[in-house]
C-alpha cells in the first residue's frame, strides 16, 4: 500500500493520564478503594487479565483481592460471594472476570452486583443509565476508547461514528457513550448488508467483532479514525501465536489514526477500572459520610 502512515493513537500514554488521575483522586479519599475481582476458573487469558489488573491496583494506590474459584463452582456459590461482597463495606468495587464457564449464566451473576459497586458497569441499572445520558459507571472498554479519543484530541460531536460489532461489553455500550459524546452512530453487526458500504461512511470506525483482520483498507473512508478493540489470537508464518486485531495493517496507509493491537485499547481497559473503582469508592465514602457525592463520568 502507498499512503502516509496512520498517527499511531498508542495506550499507554493515555492509560498513563487516566491512572495519573485516579491515583490522585484516591489519595484523597479516607481509606483506599478496595477492588474485588472474581475470576472462575482458570481460562488462561482471564488468568492473565485479572493478574494485570490487580498489578495495575497496587501501582495505583488501590487495594485489590482476588478470588479465584474453580471451574465447576455452582452458580449459587459465586451468587453468595458477590452478596457477600455487596454487604462487606471495606469492598468499593466489584468485577467478575468474564467468560464465566459454560454452566454459570452471566446475566443473573452481572444483576447480581451492586449497582454502586459495579465497576464494570454491566448492571441493567448501569447500563439503563448509560442509555439515558446519565453520570454512571461505564462499561471499562468503551469508557477507555472515549478516554482515548479525548486524550489524542479526536473530535468526536457532529462525526459519523460507525461500531461494528454489538457485545454487551464493548458495541452496545460504547454506541451510548458516542450518543452521548453528540456523535452520529450506527451499529454494524453480522446481519449488516454490504458491511463496506456502511463502514465506509465512519469519520470514527471501530473495529469490536473478534475477526481478525476483518476490515480491510477498501472499507475505510480515507482520514478515519480507526478504532481496533479486537484481541485475536494468530498463529503467524513464524509458525508462533500472536495477537492481532480486527484491522488490517494495511489500513495504516488509508486512515489518519489507528490504534495498534497490542497496545492500544487493550490498556484503556485496565486504566478505566482503575477510575471506576476510585470513582464507586468516592461515592460510597461520601455516603456513608454523609456528604451526596453524585456520580461523575
Ligand atoms: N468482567 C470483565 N471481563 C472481561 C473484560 C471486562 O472488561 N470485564 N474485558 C475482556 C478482557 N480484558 C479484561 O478483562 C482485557 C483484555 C485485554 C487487555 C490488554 O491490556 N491487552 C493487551 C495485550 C495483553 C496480551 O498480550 O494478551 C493489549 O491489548 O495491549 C486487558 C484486559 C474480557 N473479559
Amino acid at each position: 500500500m502507498t499512503g502516509n502512515a496512520a498517527t499511531v493513537l498508542a495506550g499507554p500514554p493515555a492509560a498513563t493520564a487516566v491512572i495519573a488521575a485516579a491515583a490522585r483522586q484516591a489519595a484523597t479519599l479516607e481509606r483506599p478503594p478496595h477492588l474485588v475481582i472474581v475470576r472462575v476458573g482458570d481460562d488462561p487469558a482471564s488468568v492473565s487479565y485479572v493478574r494485570g489488573k490487580a498489578k495495575k491496583a497496587g501501582e495505583s494506590g488501590l487495594r485489590s483481592t482476588v478470588h479465584a474459584l474453580p471451574e465447576t463452582t455452582p452458580s449459587a456459590d459465586l451468587l453468595a460471594l458477590v452478596a457477600s461482597l455487596n454487604a462487606d463495606p471495606d469492598v468499593h468495587g466489584i468485577l467478575v472476570q468474564l467468560p464465566l464457564p459454560p454452566h454459570i449464566a452471566e446475566e443473573p451473576v452481572l444483576a447480581a452486583i451492586d449497582p454502586d459497586k459495579d465497576v464494570d458497569g454491566l448492571h441493567p441499572m448501569n447500563i439503563g443509565r448509560l442509555w439515558s445520558g446519565r453520570p454512571t459507571l461505564a462499561p471499562c472498554t468503551p469508557a477507555g476508547v472515549m478516554a482515548l479519543l479525548e486524550h489524542y484530541g479526536v473530535p468526536v460531536a457532529g462525526r459519523r461514528a460507525v461500531i461494528v460489532g454489538r457485545s454487551q461489553l464493548v458495541g452496545r455500550p460504547l454506541a451510548g457513550l458516542l450518543l452521548a459524546a453528540d456523535a452520529t452512530v450506527t451499529v454494524a453487526h453480522s446481519r449488516t448488508r454490504d458491511l463496506g458500504a456502511v463502514t465506509r461512511e465512519a469519520d470514527i470506525l471501530v473495529a469490536a467483532v473478534g475477526r481478525a483482520h476483518l476490515i480491510t483498507p477498501d472499507m475505510v473512508k480515507p482520514a478515519a479514525v480507526v478504532i481496533d478493540v479486537g484481541i485475536n489470537r494468530v498463529v503467524g508464518d513464524d509458525g508462533k501465536a500472536h495477537l492481532t486485531g480486527d484491522v488490517h495493517p494495511d489500513v495504516a496507509a488509508v486512515a489518519s489514526a489507528l490504534t495498534p493491537v497490542p497496545g492500544g485499547v487493550g490498556p484503556m481497559t485496565v486504566a478505566q477500572l482503575m477510575a471506576n473503582t476510585v470513582q464507586a469508592a468516592r461515592r460510597q465514602q461520601s455516603q456513608t459520610s454523609g456528604v451526596t457525592g453524585d456520580l461523575v463520568r
